[in-house]
């Protein structure tokens, strides 16, 4: 990414979050209805009216995925880490709005397509985020372990959650930051408790790895 936070929505070129394709590649009837089902098919050969990302990368299943939490928390950095492999570091410059990256997996055989959504965190940009809630398969809600108020600020963050997201949304809680250890204040067994109590998923991550240790609690938050 060209270094995020452009006055418009990047990402242009992709597909609106409300035209994500299913799993055997038609549009939602409306939006938010999109869900992967039954209907996805092994991987193999690209087979005619299987969904491409274009340039011939094929998947079998979709998932929309939104990264959510406060400003500063690292939200863009986690997207370009898991995406590229690569730590944008230097001058922080807040995102503008939302935009959204497309990335292929192989799990167990099958091509999964996960559509990552980075939001703005800053709260001006909240009614903009919103309605991107509504068909999200998957929130991320992060919070900065060397910032009290980003943690402080996670509950918040579920009631949005739960006034904008669908019921089954999977959630997941992640304390990113954890290189900085000499100026963390949120303990790890913080993290771990508000994520226990609310039966999500919870992981620590950095820009060391990019990637979360997954710990498995797949329900979404009972709070
Ligand atoms: N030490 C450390 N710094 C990080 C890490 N991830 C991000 N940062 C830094 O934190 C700052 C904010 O990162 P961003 O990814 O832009 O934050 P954001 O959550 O996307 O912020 P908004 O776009 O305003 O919502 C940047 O200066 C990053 O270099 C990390 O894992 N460790």
């Amino acid at each position: 990414m060209s270094r995020k936070k452009t006055p418009k929505r990047k990402g242009a070129s992709g597909p609106a979050a409300s035209a994500l394709p299913a799993a055997d590649g038609s549009r939602p009837a409306r939006p938010g209805t999109a869900r992967p089902g039954p209907q996805a098919r092994p991987n193999g050969p690209p087979q005619p009216g299987r969904p491409s990302l274009g340039g011939g990368d094929f998947y079998d299943v979709a998932f929309k995925v939104m990264l959510v939490g406060d400003s500063g928390v690292g939200k863009t950095c986690l997207l370009v880490r898991f995406k590229d492999g690569a730590f944008l570091a230097g001058t922080f410059i807040s995102t503008v709005g939302i935009d959204f990256r497309n990335k292929v997996l192989d799990v167990d055989g099958m091509k999964v397509k996960l559509q990552i959504w980075d939001t703005a965190g800053q709260e001006r940009f909240r009614s903009v985020t919103h309605a991107y809630y509504r068909d999200a398969h998957a929130l991320l809600l992060l919070y900065d372990v060397t910032n009290k108020a980003s943690f402080d600020n996670i509950q918040a963050w579920l009631t949005e959650i739960q006034d904008y997201a669908q019921q089954d949304v999977v959630l997941m809680l992640l304390g990113n930051k954890v290189d900085s250890a000499q100026e963390r204040v949120v303990k790890r067994e913080d993290g771990e408790k508000l994520a226990k109590a609310a039966t999500w998923l919870a992981a620590a991550v950095c820009r060391s790895t990019g990637c979360p240790s997954w710990r498995p609690a797949p329900r979404r938050a009972s709070t």
